[in-house]
């Protein structure tokens, strides 16, 4: 397969870089089980993605919970303070980022994390790592973010960030989750997928490539400099 050559990259964060979507799982699961409900593996893929405050009135709504939103997001804040700080990174992201960045690659972080969920999973472990971005763009706590993945925003306004302005085409988009890649083609961009392996084949067609693992992605398919 031919690729278009791309000059700057833009990553996702929660179960791309770091290993943090099965502790969504613990933690959404630890509030619902109370109401004697199931955070299904169906309903996390609608969820994966969206803003804090989206995924929480989603969530209400299809298991009938008892809950405000704001109530959901108080509780889940809970959780994520006992579950985040020792959040472990994924396979290749370390590996994959220092080599963008040793290479003089433009990279930046589009999360649909809020700032302070961020600090929770990096600061402990991983701040050393997330150094190499000079710029972040978090979805759920960033007003310039109006509309949550699927929609195009949070990629538009981690580009604009650059300083030379890249078009769309020019970017490459790292992601895990299914409104991640939605959003990245809605803006123009190619992306690199690296699905939960549990995740339908049939679910990953919108992805420009899919890869089991960072591990395997080679940068020269999209004119980036390859591994030594
Ligand atoms: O099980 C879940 N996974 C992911 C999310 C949402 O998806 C975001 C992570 O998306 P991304 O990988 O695009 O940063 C989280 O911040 C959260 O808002 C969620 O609610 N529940
Ligand atoms: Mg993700």
């Amino acid at each position: 397969m031919v690729f278009n050559p791309v000059t700057h990259v833009l990553f996702d964060m929660d179960g791309l870089i770091l290993d943090t979507e099965k502790l969504y799982t613990v933690a959404f699961q630890n509030i619902v089980s109370r109401y004697g409900k199931e955070f299904t593996f169906e309903m996390k893929l609608k969820l994966m993605g969206t803003q804090a405050h989206e995924a929480a009135q989603m969530l209400i709504t299809a298991l009938d919970l008892p809950m405000t939103v704001d109530e959901f997001i108080t509780e889940s804040k809970e959780q994520f303070q006992m579950l985040f700080p020792d959040t472990a990174l994924m396979p290749g992201a370390k590996r994959l980022i220092e080599h963008f960045h040793k290479q003089n690659i433009p990279i930046g972080l589009a999360t649909s994390s809020s700032e302070e969920g961020y600090h929770l999973k990096v600061d402990k472990h991983h701040s050393d790592l997330f150094s190499l971005f000079p710029h972040k763009t978090f979805g759920s706590s960033d007003p310039k973010v109006k509309r949550g993945k699927p929609y195009p925003d949070i990629f538009l306004v981690a580009a604009a960030k650059f300083p030379d302005s890249p078009k769309p085409e020019q970017c490459l988009v790292f992601e895990d989750a299914i409104n991640g890649v939605k959003a990245a083609r809605a803006a123009g961009m190619q992306v690199v997928m690296v699905p939960d392996p549990r995740m339908d084949r049939s679910l990953t067609k919108e992805a420009t490539l899919v890869v089991d693992s960072l591990e395997d992605f080679q940068p020269q398919l999209f004119g980036l400099p390859p591994f030594e």
